[in-house]
């Protein structure tokens, strides 16, 4: 990553000094010639560095170095200031700015160690190359996988069987982040040095699947005039994640099993026994227990696959994480198309907030990168698709929403009171009376036949 500097400096002979310094250096250099014009790049684009002139026609550099404390990465500041107004650059030094230079500067070489010391001691560039490792390896940061109350257990479990090499059967929703998890268990292995490799078993035709799955010898159908690796053997020493698991069908459950039970398989249309030496995470949105009773899913398969269970839960039920993830997505979104977005209206989120999320978190994804494309500084309700900004029907208001927590509240208490309604009136701290006529309004009950809880 090329490290990027902003000059900003009204007087061009200086400025050209300092560009071609700096670019023998290697760093991607930009120039405003006026504080208006610095200020109009800094919300564009992102620096590491800024050196900027301490006075300039209109906005000076005070005033820059505190709009650039508003990026969530601020870039760090250096003041460059003519002898005489070294007072200012003191001030300025400690508003936060990382150093001043004195003009003239005949020395390149003060300019250059200056740059390379302010750049090296910077945090925000350590922190960002270890945030685009995470991703390169196509995960966002630990505490964003895991964010909700909801996802403590899941962070717990998965935390247990990643360093063994138990299969492990992710549940969820479409969208909850089934995938996530399942790279989370791979690189928190000692299988990460190796590959993760992906199956969408609902994405593939069934008659390519198989191939797909276990490779092919030359000539084993119409069309194979190549022998071709499968997924397990690319898997090899690594993890092979099996989405949409429920989707499989019946023979071809019939041979994972075999795999599974045997660690061994053959290419289709040979006859050599090949090794599997791979962990297998699959993942399903569909209730495997309701597919056996269907008879669309085998029982033996599905203990194999059972043997260490992680449900994760809906983004419904992970509402605390909302703030989190809406900041990282607009964050991420940023990055990706170049826009400084800066984070989010209150009322957007709220909007957020209130929504259910069928899609769950490829659908906030979706919301927010949209939202980012059609934002100017923040993301506000406009961003947001028309689902959002509707009124929010009879009974959904503000105060509609209240309702629905109150009457899940009661439900909750009766359920756990075992419908006695004494005790789930005492639970709740209020009357009988009251409870009795709550009951009535949210349509719980008719009449009042309690008499014996
Ligand atoms: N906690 C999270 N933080 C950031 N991004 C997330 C998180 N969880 C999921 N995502 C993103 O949401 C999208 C959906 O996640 P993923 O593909 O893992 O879901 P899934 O449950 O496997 O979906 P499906 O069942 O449809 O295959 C992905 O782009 C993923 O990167």
């Amino acid at each position: 990553m090329t490290t990027r500097i902003l000059i900003a400096e009204d007087d061009s002979t200086f400025r050209g000094f300092l560009r071609t310094v700096l670019k023998g250096e290697g760093y991607d250099i930009r120039e405003a010639a006026d504080g208006e014009e610095a200020l109009a790049l800094l919300r564009r684009e992102s620096f590491d560095l800024v050196l900027s002139d301490l006075r300039m026609p209109g906005i000076g550099g005070l005033e820059l170095l505190r709009a650039s404390r508003d990026d969530d990465y601020p870039p760090a500041f250096v003041i460059l200031t003519a002898f005489g107004t070294i007072e200012e650059a003191v001030a300025a030094v400690k508003e936060g700015a990382a150093d001043f230079l004195t003009k003239p500067l005949k020395d390149p070489d003060t300019l250059r160690v200056l740059v390379g010391r302010v750049l090296s001691g910077k945090s925000r560039e350590r922190e960002y190359l270890a945030l685009k490792e995470t991703e390169a390896a196509g995960l966002p940061p630990e505490d964003l996988i895991f964010a909700g109350e909801a996802m403590a257990p899941v962070r717990r479990l998965v935390g247990e069987v990643a360093p063994t090499g138990t299969t492990v059967l992710v549940s969820g929703e479409s969208g909850t982040g089934k995938e996530l998890i399942a790279r989370a268990v791979h690189l928190l292995s000692p299988r990460h040095g190796a590959g993760f490799v992906a199956v969408n078993c609902a994405a593939i035709p069934e008659t390519l699947l198989e191939s797909e799955l276990f490779g092919h010898e030359r000539g084993a159908f119409t069309g194979a005039v190549q022998a071709r690796r499968g997924k397990f053997e690319l898997a090899q020493g690594g993890t092979l994640f099996l989405d949409e698991i429920g989707e499989l069908s019946l023979p071809l459950q019939a041979k994972l099993l075999r795999v599974l039970q045997e660690r061994a398989f053959e290419r289709v249309g040979g006859n050599r026994e090949i090794r599997a030496d791979v962990r297998v995470v699959a993942a399903t949105n569909r209730d495997l227990v309701v597919e056996i009773r269907e008879r669309r899913f085998r029982e033996d398969l599905f203990y194999r696959l059972n043997v260490f269970p992680v449900a994760l839960p809906p983004l419904r039920e992970r509402r605390d994480a909302l703030p989190h993830l809406v900041n990282w997505f607009i964050r991420r979104f940023s990055g990706v198309t170049g826009k400084k977005i800066r984070g989010i209206e209150p009322d957007a989120m709220a909007a957020l907030k209130r929504y259910p999320w069928p899609g769950n978190i490829r659908e906030l994804q979706n919301v927010i990168e949209r939202g980012v494309i059609l934002a100017r500084h923040a993301l506000t309700l406009d961003d947001l698709p028309e689902t959002f900004r509707a009124p929010l029907p009879a009974g959904q208001d503000g105060e509609g929403v209240l309702k629905g927590l109150e009457r899940e509240a009661i439900l909750a208490a009766l359920k756990s009171c075992g419908n006695n309604r004494r005790l789930t009136a005492e639970k709740l701290g209020i009357s009988r009376r009251t409870l009795q006529y709550r009951l009535r309004e949210y349509g719980l009950v008719g009449d009042d036949r309690d008499g014996a809880n």
